[in-house]
């Protein structure tokens, strides 16, 4: 419960609208337990006769007060709706703000300590649960406080033995609610994992559905689907069972209830003759209903209560997260071109793998650095180090001769154009996919972007598009191929004319040929540029000023490919089985 502590500060923040509400509560339920007064004037008069003159007068006064009273409840009812439910739609959507501000506040470790489906649960299911109790649960909660103690006290007024009497089957009620309640939240959090089960296996089995094909797993699909089906069908199921036990339970404890009240409200009618009129009796027999809901929702509210604080904790662990990375000095930051590594180690906090280590290197302005080493010999790692993803666990990255943690790291990244080597482009037009890499203070019209898109050696395919610039790109739209999607990604980083590129292994989908035209068309483009180009093969980094070899985060050799060829260690190696792989190939 102590996690819900935390949306305090939204109550305060939305306190005047929250006051109003309580007014109106307060408002519609003293208008509710009135009405049943009417009733009984009614009865009572019924009983002891009419005067013949009066009756229409007293009917139209009595049935004009009950419709009065019924419409000033219902006025009051709406404008509690209007107050409570909307400041829990305003918290909810301060709340997924804070949430979304906080995501993206947080660095590489974070997202790759923690999936993306626990991550939208959190912003979309969490606080959902969340709302609810901001919403029906504080409403609820209020209004029965008051109902509750209006209701008693007039009741008590009438009589305070009966009144003990007809509460005794109450709280029974309240506690099997409860229950009951507990249950339903417990049955659909089962329904809701089973579920999301059967959205994930769906979604796979489209995004894989050649892999599906190819190895003509469509039956094994459809029986793992079926039974994922069932298995919903016998959970949703129970959950049906449990609901059922809702309205029945409440209509047999308020029966006992109103039986009680008829009874010993006959008996003290007698007992204590006409101390209880039949009027007393009737209003009663209101009353009792009355109190159906509130005692009911104590247990309803409850377990929503439990449900969200659980959410909000689960809301709260995320929200307690210290970016790692923190952007100390907002001075804007001019790049020079200068970057050098010294004596960097990393090691990565979750496998205790040591990335980096000791890694000494520079590369100045204008120049191109390559990095080449096998798959997992910590090149992107660098790449990470050097775009301040994480910090050094030992040495000091520094950019123009600065500690880059010292630098205003947002300006450093807007002036860098990342090539990473996963491609991600969005279900968007291939024109918005390589707007993507534009500042916000940059524009760029057709003829630069297909100018871009002609150096990346990849325009030729999108001008025979139908829509051109304009072509849907995903599930939407065209399919590129990997080496498209691979060039398209290069453009978006040329896009915003950065002074630092930096290429991870963007090019392994395309062939040696067209490597080389793309080589040879940046090269006007990066020529001022200081460059940074990763990846495993020698064909994409020969051309480079200078060429460091890593194995296991180590730097074992460094110089041009010349120089390195000479050397005849590693990359000699790696030169001559990739020569030979080639040659292989084209024969
Ligand atoms: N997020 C991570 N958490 C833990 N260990 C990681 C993480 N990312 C990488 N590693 C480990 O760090 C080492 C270096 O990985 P890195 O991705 O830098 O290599 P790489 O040379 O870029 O490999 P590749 O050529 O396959 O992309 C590997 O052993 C890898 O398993």
């Amino acid at each position: 419960m102590k996690s819900l502590s935390y949306l305090n500060k939204y109550f305060l923040k939305y306190k005047w609208r929250l006051l109003l509400g309580v007014i109106f509560i307060i408002g519609s339920n003293f208008l509710y337990v009135n009405m049943p007064l009417i009733v009984k004037d009614a009865v009572n008069q019924f009983q002891t006769g009419f005067d013949a003159e009066n009756w229409f007068q007293f009917a139209f006064y009595l049935g004009g007060m009950y419709v009065l009273l019924s419409i000033g409840k219902g006025i009051f009812l709406f404008m509690q709706r209007q107050t409570v439910i909307i400041v829990s739609r305003l918290i909810e959507y301060d709340l997924k703000n804070e949430i979304y501000e906080q995501y993206q506040s947080l660095n590489y470790n974070f997202y790759k300590r923690n999936n993306t489906g626990d991550l939208m649960n959190r912003i979309a299911e969490d606080v959902s649960y969340v709302r609810q109790y901001l919403g029906p649960g504080v409403m609820y909660t209020i209004s029965t406080t008051f109902l509750f103690a209006f209701t008693l006290t007039y009741m008590l007024n009438i009589s305070v033995e009966l009144t003990l009497y007809t509460l005794v089957p109450l709280p029974i009620m309240t506690f099997i609610i409860y229950k009951v309640s507990s249950i339903v939240n417990k049955q659909s959090v089962q329904v809701q994992q089973q579920q999301s089960k059967i959205s994930t296996q769906v979604q796979e089995s489209f995004s894989g559905i050649t892999v599906l094909k190819a190895y003509g797993s469509e039956g094994r699909f459809e029986r793992e689907f079926n039974g994922n089906v069932k298995e919903y069908l016998k959970r949703h199921m129970a959950l049906v069972r449990t609901n059922a036990f809702f309205l029945p339970t409440i209509t047999f404890l308020i029966g006992i209830s109103t039986i009680l009240t008829i009874y010993y409200g006959g008996v003290l009618s007698f007992e204590t003759q006409n101390q209880i009129s039949s009027g007393d009796i009737v209003a009663f027999i209101f009353y009792v209903n009355m109190l159906t809901w509130p005692f009911a929702s104590v247990g309803w509210v409850t377990s929503m209560i439990q449900r969200a604080a659980a959410s909000q904790e689960r809301i709260n662990e995320f929200l307690r997260e210290k970016p790692e990375i923190k952007n100390i000095n907002t001075e804007p930051f001019d790049f020079k071109g200068n970057i050098a590594f010294k004596n960097v180690s990393y090691t990565f906090p979750s496998s205790g793998i040591q990335a980096v280590k000791n890694l000494s290197f520079s590369i100045n302005k204008g120049e191109t650095l390559a990095i080449i080493g096998r798959t997992g010999s910590g090149k992107t790692s660098v790449i990470n180090l050097l775009m301040r993803q994480f910090d050094p666990t030992e040495g000091v990255v520094e950019v123009d001769g600065q500690d880059i943690k010292t630098i205003n790291i947002n300006d450093f990244r807007k002036q860098a154009g990342v090539v990473p080597q996963g491609v991600f482009l969005f279900s968007d037009s291939i024109r918005n996919n390589v707007k993507f890499g534009l500042a916000a203070d940059q524009n760029a019209n057709d003829e630069e972007l297909i100018e871009v898109l002609k150096t990346t050696h990849v325009w030729h395919n999108i001008k025979d598009f139908k829509e051109g610039l304009d072509t849907v790109l995903g599930e939407r739209g065209v399919n590129l191929s990997g080496g498209q999607k691979q060039r398209l990604s290069i453009a978006r980083a040329l896009i915003r004319k950065p002074k630092l590129m930096i290429f991870d292994d963007c090019l392994s989908a395309v062939d040696t040929e067209t490597e080389e035209i793309i080589l040879n068309n940046l090269k006007n483009t990066i020529e001022n540029n200081t460059t940074l180009i990763v990846s495993h093969r020698v064909s994409s980094i020969r051309n480079a000023d200078r060429i460091l070899v890593l194995a296991e985060g180590s730097k074992i050799e460094e110089g041009t490919h010349d120089e390195l060829l000479a050397i005849g260690g590693v990359y000699y190696e790696m030169y001559n089985k990739q020569l030979l792989e080639e040659q292989e190939d084209n024969s």
